[in-house]
């Protein structure tokens, strides 16, 4: 498990563990690690030229101070400051025969050019957990002459809010991020989370508090994706009601059966809306004969009920908003049983809320909504009245606030889906989904995704775990597909995965521990 901490608790862990230490001994921890980080990347250090981005404060120390260690060992290292640096780092490096260029003001366009030309790697030092609203103009200015395939982020990429992500004009884009003592959230969070690279912990000794944001690894999931033991029968694995696909929509049922097949349930009861014909209910027949096709009239929701004793629904790939959609969703609330509400059935769930603002708070058994970022601003608008174009900005500025605002309000579970897909109840706890690729945005790969977690709610996972090791499948799946990836790929990657995560030697032994 990963955990990530506000910089409130970050700085409040950093101030017990100061008053504990020699000063400069924290710092020394962390430019550790990070001279570590660059010397694995360079291969050899002596003679390489490295440019340390140099901002005012202790972000800034340890660049300089990694600075300083990569020219004690031979390479050359030209710091550039916007103004003025930390005293102690900037004389280190001057001492180990590195060079300091600023302030910024005076530096030329074509000096500053031909430095992060010819540098191999650039740190950006210029702004940590210490950075507040956008980037000053000096900053801006370096943040956006740094070669992003060349530049490693010191704990934060510098413009990139470490509490929420948010991104205010430049921000540095950086391949790697080396960050100290604990995460910090704005680097899972979008759109920070795309000027990251991959990020590298350093532990530094921190006693930190309970996280305020999690991400599983393979060895959690694997702890938790459900394994049938010698007792285990069909029905006792789980069964999932799945309620997906119409004459229009056809293959999303397929798609969303395709997910839940692989997901862990024993059995599948596949509740199809028919018309003139059945399409549907034909078109899952053909593709998946292990799933029990029943079709009903739109609406019907004693024939969807009477469909068979289930463990939880989920209900909306391919069926089209309205009236018989919401008499269905109705049908299934007034069940006692955990329920995904996708797609189609989204809005008639919003505007039953709107009818009701208690109705999922009244159940006891959980509502796991898997909105992405289009069907979030319909649902908090529906359902809460919120001002779409607000929430649009509300998730940029703080994409994790939103979420658990919604959360809280509606009580339901919440999955927002994205490029890093979060997973928040109702009491605020919260997982983020860091894996999958940019070749899941294609049409289909999120019907897959509702199938894959009703069947592991079916399975007994709780709500969020299900939502949790769900993303994190689909998103491992992902990253094995043949590209361009297409959504049917996605069910059958998904055992290759499965299996891979059950064999490792780690299984059942999920990492934990402060900071980790
Ligand atoms: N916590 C830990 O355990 C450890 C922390 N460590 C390190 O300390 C870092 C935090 O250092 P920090 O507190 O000195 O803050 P930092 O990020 O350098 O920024 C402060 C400077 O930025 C400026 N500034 C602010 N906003 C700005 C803007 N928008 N645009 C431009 N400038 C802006 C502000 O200027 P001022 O507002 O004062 O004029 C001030 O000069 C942390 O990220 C990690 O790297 C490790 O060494 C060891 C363990
Ligand atoms: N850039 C990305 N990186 C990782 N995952 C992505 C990215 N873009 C989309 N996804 C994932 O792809 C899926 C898309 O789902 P959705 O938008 O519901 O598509 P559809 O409705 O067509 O099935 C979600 O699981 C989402 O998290
Ligand atoms: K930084």
């Amino acid at each position: 498990m990963r955990n990530a901490h506000t910089v409130a608790k970050i700085r409040d862990a950093e101030a017990a563990l100061l008053a504990a230490l020699p000063p400069g001994a924290l710092m020394q921890r962390a430019v550790y690690g990070l001279v570590a980080h660059v010397a694995r990347r360079l291969g050899r250090v002596y003679g390489a030229r490295i440019v340390v981005l140099a901002g005012g404060g202790d972000n800034g120390g340890d660049a300089l101070w990694a600075g300083a260690r990569l020219a004690e060992r031979g390479a050359r290292v030209d710091a550039i400051a916007p103004g003025r640096t930390h005293p102690e780092g900037t004389a280190a490096l001057l001492a180990a025969g590195g060079r300091l260029h600023g302030p910024a003001p005076a530096l030329d366009d074509e000096t500053l050019r031909r430095l992060f030309d010819q540098a191999e790697l650039v740190l950006d030092g210029l702004l940590g957990i210490g950075g507040r609203g956008g980037l000053r103009a000096d900053h801006a200015r370096l943040a956006a002459l740094a070669p992003p395939e060349r530049t490693v982020a010191v704990d934060v990429p510098s413009g990139v809010d470490a509490d929420t992500g948010a991104v205010t004009g430049a921000a540095v884009r950086a391949s790697a991020t080396v960050t100290f003592g604990t995460h910090k959230r704005g680097l899972w969070l979008t759109p920070g989370a795309a000027h990251t690279g991959p990020v590298e912990l350093v532990d530094i000794g921190l006693e930190l508090p309970e996280p305020d944001l999690r991400a599983l690894d393979d060895a959690d999931v694997a702890a938790m994706i459900p394994v049938p033991g010698p007792e285990s029968s069909k029905y006792r694995r789980g069964v999932l009601g799945l309620v997906a696909g119409s004459d229009a929509y056809p293959g999303a049922a397929v798609l969303a059966v395709g997910g839940a097949l692989r997901g862990g349930a024993g059995y599948l009861r596949v509740v199809t809306e028919t018309g003139v014909a059945s399409r549907a209910g034909d078109f899952v027949r053909r593709a998946h004969p292990e799933a029990v096709v029943t079709a009903i009239r739109a609406g019907d929701r004693a024939a969807m009920l009477a469909a068979g004793r289930v463990q939880a629904w989920a209900i909306g790939p391919g069926l089209d908003p309205g009236p018989a959609v919401r008499e269905l969703v109705a049908g299934l609330l007034g069940t006692d049983l955990p329920v995904v509400v996708d797609a189609g059935a989204l809005d008639p769930l919003a505007e039953l809320l709107a009818a009701d603002s208690a109705a999922l708070r009244a159940r006891d058994a959980p509502v796991l909504i898997t909105p992405h970022e289009g069907e979030f601003g319909r649902f908090t608008a529906t359902a809460l009245g919120w001002d779409p174009d607000r929430t649009t900005a509300d998730l940029a500025a703080d994409r994790l606030a939103a979420v658990r605002r919604a959360a809280a309000a509606t009580g339901a579970v919440i999955l927002l889906k994205g490029t890093r897909t979060l997973i928040v109840e109702p009491v605020g706890a919260a997982w983020v989904n860091t894996n999958g690729s940019g070749w899941l945005g294609t049409a289909g790969t999120g019907d897959v995704l509702t199938g894959l977690i009703g069947s592991l709610l079916a399975a007994g996972l709780p709500a969020a775990g299900a939502g949790a090791v769900g993303a994190h499948l689909h998103g491992r799946a992902a990253e094995r597909a043949a590209v361009p990836l297409a959504a049917g790929d996605l069910p059958d990657l998904l055992p290759r995965v499965v299996t891979d995560l059950l064999a490792a030697p780690d299984r059942g032994r999920p990492r934990g521990g402060h900071g980790g």
